[in-house]
């Protein structure tokens, strides 16, 4: 934000505290709009294009280079362009390196966009930006009208995250640029990490990965048609707009009732499909099922650690979490609620999970608190549990099955001494059993990290 009325850009708090991030590039919110100068803010006009100019002079001077967000520039330039431009001038006068029109209710739409981008153009002379909204669902398009009619700057977020109904996709924006409009946004072919890193950071925030997203989503080069299909295997670009290796994510062909035989002839292609032998063809009939939650494939790819838990032993001869105990496991938890708090309570809760957010501390239930020991074994010490637990992920696979939806926990355990990070998920028909997988892997593996010997 700018620096408040009554006071000094030097002496603002808020504006120090950015000073003080030793961040080269700032990004100031600015009310553009005279209404939010005059009704939200409670400043004279003129007083808000102070608070403007000499909070991008004192930034510049400190040598930040500074964005301008014009907030509610769209809005505001429909009840009064003039204010608006003479907003966007103070921070021009204070030195700002890209003033950003910002869409801030989202209502705008791309023929607005382009006429009041390009009557801009016409009066100020600094690189333009444009801030969209999703809430008439044409950010996107939004920000590609503003760089057709001249923006040079496009501020978004992955995955469309934001307030409300979300921002610009960014990823929409890049690919939109790149291979429709022919402009390099990205160094080094990075526009290849699309999908990858679009499900990377959904997997962060626990955020379901839209499949219906487009170039990214797992939908989104998906095709069900028997008629689609009979032309794609003719030629993929018959039924697609852009080649989906561009942005890194694939082809998928679904069978179904509405499938034809040249559906079936292409699914037949895929790698993953093609017999190689009986062997294969025997593990594949148990495909489905590990398929749904994915745990089974994770673990296969780890190698050992569905096998181990049943024959590691430690130093002090006490058996790790086995297969038998998951049993028992279950067995607790289907008598009933009361039995299984009480089973926690014997585990322990680990210090660790203070790191935790409320929200997670409220539902993560406790790290098995001995290193390895069978859970009837004696009460925990600090001195036997070296790990913490510091991030508990909840993940509802399909969320259409109702209380029979497949449950997938993403757990972060960090070890007390080396500090080693572990992450391990686990799965299973509701949260205990997928927390106590994750749990379990998680001992395990860090077992064979430490060398424990495997029988
Ligand atoms: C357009 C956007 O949405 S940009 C996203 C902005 N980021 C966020 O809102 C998330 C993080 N939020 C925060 O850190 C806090 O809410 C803050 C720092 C923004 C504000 O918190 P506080 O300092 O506690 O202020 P409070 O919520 O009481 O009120 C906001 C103050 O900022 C003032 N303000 C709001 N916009 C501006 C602006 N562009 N320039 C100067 N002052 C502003 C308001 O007038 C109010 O001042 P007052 O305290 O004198 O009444
Ligand atoms: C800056 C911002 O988020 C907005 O005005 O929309």
């Amino acid at each position: 934000m700018t620096r408040k009325a009554g006071t000094t850009a030097g002496s603002d708090p808020q504006v120090r505290a950015l000073l003080d991030s030793e961040a080269p590039i700032i990004t100031l919110v600015c009310k553009s709009d005279i209404r939010h100068a005059e009704r939200a803010l409670r400043v004279s006009p003129d007083e808000n294009l102070a608070m403007i100019e000499e909070t991008f002079a004192f930034l510049t001077g400190e040598g930040r280079r500074v964005i301008m967000d014009a907030e509610h520039f769209f809005d505001g330039y429909r009840f009064d362009p003039e204010y608006t431009i003479r907003a966007l001038l103070a921070a021009a006068n204070g030195g700002a390196d890209t003033l950003c029109l910002c869409d801030t209710n989202g209502g705008m739409l791309p023929e607005d966009v382009t006429e009041i981008v390009a009557a801009v153009r016409a009066r100020v002379d600094l690189p333009l930006g444009m801030h969209a909204h999703n809430d008439s669902g044409c950010a996107v398009a939004n920000s590609m009208a503003a760089v057709a009619a001249g923006a040079t700057h496009v501020q978004g977020c992955i995955n469309g995250y934001g307030e409300r109904t979300g921002n610009a996709d960014i990823i929409s924006v890049v690919a939109n640029l790149e291979l429709k409009k022919g402009l390099t946004v990205l160094k080094g072919g990075g526009l290849t990490e699309a999908t990858r890193i679009a499900h990377a950071i959904s997997e962060i925030t626990n955020i379901a990965p839209f499949a219906r997203q487009p170039y990214v989503g797992a939908s989104a080069f998906a095709h069900k048609a028997g008629l689609h299909a009979s032309a794609i295997r003719v030629d993929p670009d018959l039924y697609q707009h852009t080649e989906p290796e561009h942005v890194g994510n694939g082809l998928r062909m679904l069978v179904s009732d509405m499938a034809g035989r040249a559906s079936i002839e292409l699914k037949g292609k895929e790698p993953r499909l093609r017999p190689r032998g009986p062997g294969r063809v025997a593990r594949s009939r148990h495909r489905p099922r590990q398929a749904r939650g994915g745990r089974r494939l994770h673990v296969r790819r780890r190698g050992c650690l569905l096998r181990t838990p049943a024959a590691v032993r430690t130093g002090r001869g006490q058996r790790l979490l086995g297969r038998r105990d998951l049993a028992r496991a279950r067995l607790l938890q289907a008598r009933g609620p009361h039995r299984c708090r009480r089973r926690g309570r014997h585990q322990g809760s680990t210090p660790g999970e203070s790191a935790m957010s409320p929200s997670a501390r409220a539902t993560a239930p406790s790290m098995p608190s001995t290193t390895p020991c069978a859970p009837h074994s004696r009460r925990p010490t600090r001195r036997s549990r070296p790990s913490r637990l510091t991030d508990f992920k909840v993940r509802i696979m399909d969320a259409s099955h109702g209380t029979d939806a497949i449950t997938r926990v993403l757990i972060t355990t960090v070890h007390r001494e080396t500090g080693r990070r572990r992450r391990t998920v686990g799965v299973g028909p509701n949260v205990i059993e997928a927390a106590w997988e994750a749990m379990v892997d998680s001992l395990v593996y860090g077992l064979i990290k430490e060398g424990v010997e495997r029988r």
